[in-house]
């Protein structure tokens, strides 16, 4: 693992993953691998989730090609450097902001997305210029072997590697030192791969779990409200991080709620639920059995059914549950919807606040002030009004946990941010040594008043605004000279010692040119006299 890490730092050493061209090709191949080798990602995906091709394509592939136009199309923009505000004292100097890469990034993958929740950060990750090592989850065999076999075919196998294993693997790679790690998973793990972080003072991206709410008002389309929901909460068989976790809405809303996902899941899947291609499976054994074991002592109003053999779970939805039975107090990733009854909206705020952060949050109401009042007063990683997921699919906005659901975020810019470090320059020319006095030793009061002025004065409209500034300051000269004057003259003379004085060099402005003219400003009696 050593030597695969030291390869691949070498790798970035050499500069060869910077430039904008590269990045744009390693991009481009890695949409050629994806449209190339379609059918054989799409079967893998398929294999391991029991899922159908044309939802592998829908649910994962499509999510990559987008994001990876998006970062055709906008990286020269992403990756330019921005330039910055100024202060008096750097008016004639060059500030901007310069994304650059981290270095060696380490991307850990989930297996309910097998191929997006690794591929997406590698597609920020090449953006950004970075090399890196993705590290495929072992539950997903099959998404992990293909991506082993195709990722060196098309990319750079200098600065792009694939680790798979389990955890052994995991953990020996964790010693390494890396510029960012960007993990998916759960909360425990996300822990384990913090600490290990730690000891290289190596930032984290976690892309953790949580119990998602759902919040049903009474003022609401409950036939679109459990379409909607039941979409979200059944696909890929419930196991998806952002999928509704439990449905919050009054007492009386329960039965309908329960009888309108019945007639959609019919809708949906037909009678013979387990025929459809459209139904997943649960990943494992050990998954099934964590389910089957959420079960017990339920009141299961849908749903229930379940095989062994082919780790079917039927959508299933339990009614009047204990919000501390343990169905509420792990997340539940799997085909259970849980609906606890609360009073009013009042009482879901305060039920949702005493529990963790959630990864996202959804309320379906026609009042949208309930909603924004309900957005307002919780927290959650992202949220979603009168529907679920559909956040996630946006890559304008920021995706990512908060609090014991994650830190940081991704998705098309946000990708880029996280694996760019944005460094700030400043770049001075060597004249203007007359002005950086007041910053030289000895210091007095005077050097900081003068201080205080340029530094907390924003300065940044160009040449003409140069222009207008030193014009400003020499009507300023007149207008305040002359009247101090023949108010009380000696008093400004007397006024007028060296420690008040700052050479202001105008001469250095490239606007007006080597003129020799230069000012000094007086900060007492705001005085300016031209020494030419
Ligand atoms: N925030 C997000 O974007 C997403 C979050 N998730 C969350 O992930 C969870 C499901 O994933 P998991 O079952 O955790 O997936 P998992 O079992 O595949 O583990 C995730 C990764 O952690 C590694 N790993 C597992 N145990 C480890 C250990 N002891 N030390 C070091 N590495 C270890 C695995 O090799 C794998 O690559 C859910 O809580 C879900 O909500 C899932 C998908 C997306
Ligand atoms: C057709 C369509 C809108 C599909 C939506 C696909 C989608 C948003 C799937 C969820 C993706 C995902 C990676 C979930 C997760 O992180 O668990």
């Amino acid at each position: 693992m050593e030597r695969q890490v030291l390869r691949l730092r070498q790798a970035f050493r050499s500069g060869r993953s910077r430039p904008l061209r590269f990045r744009l090709q390693q991009l481009e191949a890695l949409r050629r691998m994806v449209q190339e080798r379609e059918k054989e990602i799409l079967a893998a995906i398929a294999a391991d989730l029991s899922k159908s091709e044309l939802n592998a394509y829908s649910h994962e592939v499509i999510t990559i090609l987008g994001e990876i136009d998006f970062m055709l199309g906008n990286l020269p923009e992403l990756a330019s450097a921005r330039p910055a505000k100024k202060n008096l004292l750097t008016m004639m100097d060059e500030a901007y902001v310069q994304p650059e890469p981290l270095g060696v990034v380490l991307i850990i993958g989930a297996w309910n997305y097998p191929f997006v929740l690794t591929m997406q950060p590698l597609v920020g990750a090449i953006a950004a210029g970075n090399a890196a090592i993705v590290k495929p989850s072992e539950l997903s065999e099959n998404t992990a072997k293909i991506l082993a076999e195709l990722l060196p075919q098309y990319l750079d196998q200098d600065l792009y590697a694939i680790v798979n294993g389990g955890i052994p693997e995991t953990t020996e790679l964790l010693k390494q030192r890396f510029d960012h790690i960007l993990y998916t998973g759960n909360t425990a793990v996300g822990k384990i791969v913090m600490e290990a972080a730690a000891k290289h003072l190596t930032p984290v991206t976690l892309e953790l779990g949580g119990k998602s709410p759902c919040y049903i008002d009474r003022d609401c389309d409950l036939d679109v409200a459990c379409r909607r929901i039941a979409w979200g909460k059944y696909m890929n068989c419930g196991q998806t991080c952002i999928a509704p976790d439990y449905i919050l809405c009054e007492a009386s809303l329960q039965n309908q709620i329960v009888q309108k996902i019945k007639e959609t899941v019919k809708d949906f899947y037909g009678e013979n639920i387990k025929a459809s291609p459209d139904y997943e499976r649960i990943i494992n054994l050990r998954h099934f059995k964590r389910l089957q074991s959420l079960l017990k002592g339920q009141k299961i109003a849908f749903g229930g059914e379940m095989d062994e053999a082919t780790r079917y779970l039927a959508p299933t939805i339990l009614t009047d549950v204990d919000p501390n039975s343990k169905v509420m107090q792990e997340e539940i990733f799997g085909p259970i919807l849980p609906i606890v009854s609360v009073k009013n909206v009042d009482e879901a705020i305060n039920f949702i606040n005493d529990r963790e952060k959630p990864l996202a949050l959804y309320v379906f109401s026609r009042n949208n002030k309930l909603i924004k009042r309900v957005i307002d007063e919780t927290s959650s990683g992202g949220v979603t009004g009168n529907d679920v997921i559909m956040h996630f699919t946006v890559n304008s906005l920021p995706f990512g946990g908060v609090g014991a659901s994650g830190m940081g975020a991704y998705h098309g810019k946000y990708s880029f941010d996280t694996f760019s470090h944005q460094r700030p320059c400043l770049l001075k020319g060597l004249k203007g040594e007359s002005v950086n006095k007041l910053r030289y030793p000895p210091n007095s009061e005077s050097k900081v008043s003068w201080a205080k002025f340029f530094l907390l004065k924003q300065f940044n409209k160009g040449r003409l605004g140069m222009l207008l500034f030193v014009c400003l300051v020499a009507v300023a000269a007149v207008i305040v000279k002359h009247p101090v004057r023949s108010r009380n003259p000696d008093s400004v003379q007397s006024s007028l010692r060296d420690a008040d004085l700052v050479d202001f060099p105008v001469s250095s402005s490239p606007c007006l040119g080597d003129t020799g003219v230069s000012c000094q400003l007086n900060r007492q009696h705001l005085e300016v006299n031209f020494l030419w």
